[in-house]
């Protein structure tokens, strides 16, 4: 004789049985693979959000994947800067930085939440090793320099964000020699100049480059949104260029979405197979991106996918 509850238990088995096969496969396809994670600011969340992250990357590194975490912290940062009462401003999404602010950034970004990550992770039963790209000089970069065409006079306008860095080179070495160990990199996007300036680096920027030079296989861009969402704000699982760049001139897709974007589109041109922005919030997403047949998140699509 069957009862209630012993059904419910062997819908619940099946259910558990069937989440496996799916992910099987996936865990022979991505033995040895990079995975490169942006862990942003907002994703962070409280403690139970970031230790159910630390698990998510532990687990990957166990099944023989190789995640190298890049962080953000805008939040954080900001946060930093209204104690100190240092203003801040954004140019499409990127702050713009004087010699004050690029000082709260490192100490933020390369001291507190980098590690913060690396205890989080650690506490998870991984090893992790926090670096900033001035290590080795992991990340060399140059002021960026933005330009504006004024609505008015059409005159192309030079925008200066001060100590903003573009990456101009990633120097792989140091992250080479973690690939075949235990030990998950974690990255505060700072970067170093040739002067040995320190560059506030975007954390989309700095992972979409970091991707790119490691070939990864995935780029996952972990948010606080469900996905790159369009005028009615309905989710979209896949989005090309093309998509993406109408979104942009019309205003839908706006501030710290659009380097998400521009990076994406960047890695998959430079060859990593796929890159997704996703909600870093829910539980577990980096598991339900990688290991089942829909994804979780929004993909944003090569040229030559389209
Ligand atoms: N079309 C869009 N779809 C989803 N989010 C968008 C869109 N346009 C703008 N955004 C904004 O982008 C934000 C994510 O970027 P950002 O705040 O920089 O996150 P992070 O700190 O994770 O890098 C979302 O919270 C949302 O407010
Ligand atoms: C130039 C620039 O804007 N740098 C960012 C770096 C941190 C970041 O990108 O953090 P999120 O990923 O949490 O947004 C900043 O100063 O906020």
């Amino acid at each position: 004789m069957t009862t209630a509850s012993s059904d419910a238990d062997t819908q619940e088995v099946h259910a558990i049985a069937r989440t496996l096969i799916e992910a099987l496969p996936y865990l022979r396809r991505y033995q040895g693979a990079v995975m490169v994670i942006k862990y942003g600011g907002h994703a962070m969340g409280d403690q139970t959000a970031a230790r159910d992250f630390a698990r998510d990357v532990v687990l990957l590194k166990q099944v023989g994947i190789n995640p190298v975490v890049v962080h953000g912290g805008g939040p954080q940062i900001k946060a930093m800067l209204d104690r100190l009462k240092i203003p801040s401003s954004f140019v499409d999404g990127l702050r713009v930085t004087d010699e004050a602010t690029v000082e709260v950034v490192e100490m933020v970004l390369a001291g507190k939440i980098n590690k913060e990550i690396v205890t989080a992770i650690q506490a998870a039963g991984g090893k992790a090793v926090g670096i900033s790209g001035k290590d080795s000089r992991l990340i060399e970069a140059r002021k960026l320099t933005r330009t504006r065409r004024d609505p008015e006079s059409s005159i192309e306008q030079v925008v200066d964000l001060g100590y903003v860095g573009e990456p101009e080179r990633i120097n792989t070495g140091l992250l080479e020699v973690f690939r075949n160990t235990d030990i998950i990199p974690v990255i505060a996007p700072v970067g170093v100049g040739e002067d040995g300036q320190t560059y506030n680096i975007n954390a989309d920027t700095a992972a979409g480059a970091i991707g790119g030079a490691l070939r990864a296989r995935k780029l996952l861009m972990l948010t606080d949104v469900r996905g790159v969402l369009d005028a009615e704000k309905r989710f979209l699982p896949t989005i090309t260029a093309d998509d993406a760049r109408r979104m942009i001139a019309e205003g839908v897709i706006s501030g710290g979405m659009i380097p998400k974007i521009e990076t994406c589109l960047d890695a998959v041109d430079r060859g990593v197979e796929a890159a997704v922005i996703l909600d870093g919030r829910v539980p577990h997403a980096i598991l339900l991106e990688l290991f089942t047949e829909h994804g979780f998140g929004t993909q944003i699509l090569a040229a030559s996918n389209r």
